[in-house]
């Protein structure tokens, strides 16, 4: 079969990343040997029941917990290698902000700042001048169809348009990954497939690879890739890839 992946850029490789939380007769093996390889551009599914790691999955990705064992690469860089002693990576922090972009099942902004000012945040306090910053998360901001309420108070917002700037706001960095953790849980069938074919829409643009943890089946047949996640291993899977049209 011909894999439609094979000449793309690799975002982000896992190799054997286990987890192991405590020790002896107390330790949980939460991830048993992850391999996963991501693309620029793709967004691929992570799915699996209450319990089987796809939190500690998302949270070793993000450089939140440390894995116990395996490889991460992220943009052909080997950031996480246990055997040579575990991240190569001096400012994790730093990684975090500039590197990876976090969605959440609630948009978490700052109620009492504007729509740019959210989306500009990060990069102003990581010292990027602030009109630059601005400008960015102008054109992100118009890129997700909430340019008329740039100078709004997030707080005014409906559900959907702070989800769309939570959007623009991880990805003001240009992160070459992008984690989205239920993105689309507390959202109606409509709401929940347009942020699907927006996160499509951005990852093409910008060249971003989405890593979606989801239980929602209304989102589910969008996905042309799934990794299964059971136990702390993955499978993957051809998904159905159905196109968004609404
Ligand atoms: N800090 C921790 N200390 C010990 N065990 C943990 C810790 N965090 C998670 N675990 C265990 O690791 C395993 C995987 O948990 P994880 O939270 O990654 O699963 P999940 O797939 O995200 O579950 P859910 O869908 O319920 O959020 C579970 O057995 C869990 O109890």
């Amino acid at each position: 079969m011909l894999n439609p992946t094979a000449n793309k850029e690799v975002a982000i490789r896992l190799s054997g990343l286990t987890k192991t939380y405590g020790q002896g007769a107390n330790a949980v093996h939460a991830l048993r040997g992850v391999d996963m390889t991501i693309h620029r551009g793709e967004v691929v599914g992570l799915v699996g029941p209450s319990g089987s790691g796809k939190s500690t999955l998302l949270k070793c990705l993000g450089a939140v917990i440390e894995p116990s064992g395996g490889h991460i690469e992220l943009g052909g860089e080997r950031i996480f290698d246990e055997p040579a002693g575990g991240w190569q990576i001096d400012d994790l922090r730093a990684l975090r902000r500039d590197r990876i972009g976090f969605i959440f099942q609630a948009p978490y902004l700052i109620p009492f700042l504007d729509v740019t000012d959210n989306v500009a945040l990060l990069p102003m306090l990581a010292g990027k001048p602030n009109e630059k910053a601005r400008q960015r998360a102008r054109e992100l901001i118009e890129a997700l169809d909430v340019g008329h309420r740039v100078g709004v108070r997030v707080s005014m917002l409906s559900g959907g348009e702070q989800q769309r700037v939570a959007i623009a706001r991880s990805l003001v960095n240009h992160p070459p990954v992008i984690l989205a953790d239920e993105p689309t849980a507390p959202l109606d069938s409509t709401r929940a497939l347009a942020v699907m074919r927006i996160l499509n829409d951005m990852a093409q643009r910008y060249g971003a690879a989405i890593i979606v943890v989801t239980h929602d089946e209304k989102i589910i047949p969008t996905f042309k890739r799934i990794y299964h996640i059971r136990d702390g291993r993955t499978e993957e899977e051809a998904g159905e890839g159905r196109e968004i049209t609404s």
